[in-house]
């Protein structure tokens, strides 16, 4: 922080006190990391980047309700919309000094609609567990194109939070203590929705997929690009949970319903986390460990067991490194339109 050095009871020195944002953070997977992140660090630095003011007020109330003397920030930032996250970056610029952790995790799904004649006949396939964990081929989504003419998924999902590392790289680059990015990523990701000639997806139907195995490819390159200056990249998938994401695909009351079956579900597949609490303990799991410790291969897996125990699966990612890069190029040369328009 910029302010002067101070401590929490006197126990914690500011130098020692880690800073944390989370995009997304007021409801869902980005509020429940939050909860879980103070009560296992009550001194952290904690802010809070959400589009709306309201809601974020909101989760900041129910935060201060469970650690009452906690440190937590808001910042008002849209990652669908370019200019605010410049906006936004150069406000974090004027309050912090560094930044230890930032959780990439606000995403969108725009108008979901799930092809039941493929639920159908999957469900008598030999692909049944695995349409059940990742939804292949199940959901397609109707996007839309922001004032910059960008593709509404793929700017919020990825390029909004690539634009928001660009412009934070000072305050995350420190060589002799490392930070952490997090994704926010999927099962859903899949390589054969995307397609390097058109990475914003422009043509598709499956605008989601596409950006999450976009989110896949680019931590891959961020390591390769910036370990050397103290800047570490991991990608996580939290399940299947319940949250407005999910009420947006089938309403809250059908999910209730089917729960005794996601229950069965869970003993053939261990991605169903369900709560948004079981949902961010990879991303949490994340928090404890040492950036350079962990594979950029990797993709951790927030998992539950059919007894409910929760646990993280580190996978390998089956990632073409090719179209790493040349979407990484893209995304630069698309930044430097975006710094001429907007800085
Ligand atoms: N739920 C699931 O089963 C899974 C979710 N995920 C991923 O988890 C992440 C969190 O989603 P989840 O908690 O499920 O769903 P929620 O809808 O509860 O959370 C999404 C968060 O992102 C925020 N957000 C959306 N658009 C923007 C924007 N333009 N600018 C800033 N913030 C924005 C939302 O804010 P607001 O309240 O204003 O809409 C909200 O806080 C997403 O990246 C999602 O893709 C991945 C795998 C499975
Ligand atoms: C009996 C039962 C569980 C029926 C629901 C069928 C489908 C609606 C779901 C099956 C797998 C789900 C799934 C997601 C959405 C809902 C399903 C397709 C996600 C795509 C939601 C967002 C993600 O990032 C990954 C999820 C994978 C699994």
């Amino acid at each position: 922080m910029k302010e002067a050095a101070w401590s929490v009871k006197g126990r914690w020195t500011d130098a020692e006190r880690k800073v944390v944002m989370v995009t997304g953070a007021n409801s869902g997977i980005g509020l429940a990391l939050c909860t879980r992140l103070l009560a296992r660090e009550p001194s952290l630095h904690l802010c809070l980047a959400c589009r709306s003011t309201v809601r974020a007020e909101g989760a900041r109330r129910e935060l201060l309700a469970a650690h009452p003397g906690a440190d937590v920030a808001l910042l008002r930032v849209d990652v669908s919309d370019v200019e605010s996250v410049y906006r936004a970056a150069q406000q974090i610029k004027q309050r912090y000094t560094r930044l230890d952790y930032l959780y990439l995790n606000a995403g969108i799904m725009p108008n979901p609609r799930i092809n039941w004649s493929a639920y159908f006949s999957g469900l008598f396939s030999r692909n049944v567990v695995r349409m059940f964990s990742t939804g292949e081929g199940l959901l397609t989504q109707e996007d839309s194109v922001n004032e910059d003419g960008l593709q509404h998924v793929f700017t919020t999902n990825v390029f909004g939070h690539f634009i928001l590392i660009r412009q934070l790289e000072d305050l995350l680059c420190h060589p002799d203590t490392p930070s952490q990015l997090v994704w926010t990523s999927s099962s859903n990701a899949r390589a054969s929705a995307f397609n390097a000639s058109d990475p914003q997806h422009k043509k598709g139907c499956e605008p989601y997929s596409s950006s999450k195995y976009a989110v896949d490819l680019l931590s891959v390159v961020l390591n390769q690009q910036y370990n050397e200056k103290g800047l570490y990249s991991s990608v996580v998938c939290p399940g299947l949970v319940m949250t407005n994401m999910t009420y947006n695909i089938l309403p809250a009351f059908f999910w209730t319903l089917i729960l005794p079956i996601m229950w069965l579900i869970r003993m053939f597949t261990n991605t169903y986390t369900l709560s948004p609490k079981n949902g961010a303990e990879a991303l949490v799991w994340l928090f404890g460990k040492k950036p350079v410790s962990l594979d950029p291969l990797v993709k951790y897996k927030s998992s539950t067991s059919g007894m409910g125990k929760n646990y993280v699966q580190a996978d390998k990612m089956n990632v073409n490194l090719e179209d790493a890069e040349r979407f990484f190029e893209y995304l630069i040369k698309l930044e430097a339109e975006m710094n001429e328009k907007y800085k």
